[in-house]
């Protein structure tokens, strides 16, 4: 099949920062500056912290200062509309990177190119200044960020653990998911919990890092507080009862598993609203026939997205549905807060493994995160090991290609020469789950589509229809709003949001789960 688009020929009309009032616009001229002002430094400060100790600190130090040369002038030919230019350094997707440029914009420049080409190009342009080092080539000048902004997501964090693993029921030691799925795929309680979870998964797209440029710490953990009251408001008693005593007689059982105070259903309800295309009935409709599928996560952030990622598939694994679900990274640092291999693998350990170990002049291990409550210490632990567990007996894998990181929006996975391995491999799999912001943009071209397009037409070859590609699973978004491009939507909706909410596109406080079944 040889696809009639190309980024030259879209859809649709692309999103373009041409638009001045177009979100891409605002992006190139305010958002993505102060992204490339922070990169420099991140660097900055890194190569100043370097210590005399270190034998080669003075090639690093010429090196970082060629680096934030580099991005300097990035950020100069940004703010001045220059042509883009081609890639030099030697990373294995340079040749894909300049045939695309050659084909499509020999002469264009960021904002005249379509906003998706010109936000994939400066992130892979980033990596360009690293890349052409020797000391720096493997460097994430986000890494700090992303380790900060996980670090304030304590308190989620904490409470999610330990409805996963706190032993609640004292005959069996099982926790609340245990409980929730132990009366198998069919039951009640497994359903409540897949919607649950679902809604955890979808709202930790929330937390982005490219979004808030400035994160306020409180905030985001007010946001997290808010989003997870749905999944929280369990826990706590879980915990307290589980502390106050071993013998957790005291644990509403139905309550914890039905999940039906008042509280906890207003919350699931205020959330619920603001999902305005939500397929997630289809969606449950194709999980439940699963027994021991395979399951595919095309990631975004780090971070509590990821964890929140990770809880999930630990959902599918536990009520049967996935024995087997693959994870796919970046292998670049990407829109600043995107999982690379190392995020994956740092988060579980700071889990499980201590920071620093015991010492003569102490004999207490500490850890990434430190509530105050052994017991929730414990579940994180416990957490930790379970999730490593999965990864060193191949429930969970962890991949990553470089199609991800490519100019390329997903109409192009069944077709381009780059990406033929990922796209036969990821035939094998039964669910197809993409979250995030820039993976939907990428699934529907990044396009100005009428926003009551149905999903499966709007994704092209990975939808319904004649152009869909052969072997593709049900497709599924779970995306928080943060992008002008939004379809699947009933009709007045739209007219209905411009009013209650003008920023509701982009804001990231409204949200969509798009199915292709
Ligand atoms: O992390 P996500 O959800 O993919 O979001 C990436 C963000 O970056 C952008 O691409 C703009 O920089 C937005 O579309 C989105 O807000």
């Amino acid at each position: 099949m040889t696809l009639p688009y190309s980024p030259l020929n879209p859809p649709q009309k692309a999103l373009s920062g041409q638009d001045k009032n177009s979100f891409g616009y605002a992006t190139l001229q305010s958002r993505l500056p102060v992204i490339v002002s922070k990169t420099v430094d991140d660097v900055y400060r890194t190569y100043h912290a370097l210590t005399d100790s270190d034998p080669l600190k003075k090639e690093k130090e010429q090196e970082a200062k060629k680096i934030i040369e580099l991005i300097g002038g990035l950020r100069y030919e940004l703010q001045r509309d220059k042509p883009f230019r081609p890639f030099t350094d030697t990373r294995e997707d340079v040749d894909e990177w300049n045939k695309a440029l050659a084909e499509y914009y020999p002469t264009s420049s960021w904002y005249k190119a379509s906003w998706l080409f010109s936000e994939c190009y400066l992130y892979r342009r980033i990596k360009e200044a690293f890349a052409l080092t020797q000391h720096w080539k493997d460097y994430d000048p986000f890494f700090e960020q992303k380790q900060t902004v996980f670090k304030s997501s304590q308190k989620a964090v904490v409470s999610i653990a330990v409805q996963l693993t706190t032993p609640v029921d004292v005959k069996t030691g099982k926790s609340v998911l245990d409980i929730k799925v132990q009366d198998g795929p069919e039951s009640k309680a497994t359903r409540d919990a897949f919607f649950e979870m679902v809604q955890v998964s979808l709202w930790g797209n929330a937390t982005d890092l490219s979004l808030l440029d400035n994160p306020d710490l409180a905030k985001v953990e007010e946001l997290q507080r808010r989003m997870m009251s749905s999944s929280s408001s369990n826990s706590s008693s879980a915990a307290s009862s589980a502390n106050a005593s071993p013998a957790v007689s005291t644990v509403h059982l139905d309550q914890v598993v039905q999940g039906t105070s008042e509280q906890h259903a207003s919350e699931l309800e205020k959330h619920a609203e603001k999902i305005l295309s939500n397929d997630s009935e289809l969606l449950w409709s194709k999980v439940k026939s699963l027994r021991n599928g395979r399951v595919d996560i095309i990631l975004d952030n780090a971070g509590f997205e990821l964890y929140v990622d990770l809880v999930f598939a630990d959902y599918l694994v536990r009520a049967g549905f996935a024995s087997e679900v693959v994870f796919h990274a970046k292998r670049i640092p990407w829109f600043v807060s995107d999982v690379m291999p190392f995020d994956f693998q740092w988060t579980l350990d700071q889990l499980h493994s201590p920071t620093t170990s015991t010492t003569a002049t102490s004999d207490t291990p500490t850890y990434f995160f430190s509530p105050a409550d052994p017991i929730e210490q414990q579940a994180l632990q416990d957490l930790g090991k379970k999730w490593q567990t999965y990864i060193n007996n191949g429930t969970w894998k962890l991949t990553s290609h470089e199609f991800w990181t490519s100019c390329y929006a997903f109409y192009h996975l069944p077709t381009h020469p780059s990406a033929q391995d990922l796209f036969q491999d990821m035939q094998q799999s039964d669910l197809w789950i993409f979250k995030g912001d820039l993976n939907y943009r990428k699934l529907v071209y990044d396009c100005k589509w009428p926003t009551t397009t149905p999903f499966s037409k709007a994704i092209g070859p990975l939808g319904q229809g004649d152009e869909k590609a052969e072997g593709v699973p049900m497709a599924v978004s779970f995306r928080t709003c943060k992008a002008d491009v939004v379809v699947g939507l009933n009709d007045g909706v739209e007219e209905k949001m411009d009013k209650v909410a003008p920023n509701w596109m982009v804001s990231g406080e409204y949200a969509v789960i798009s199915v292709s079944p």
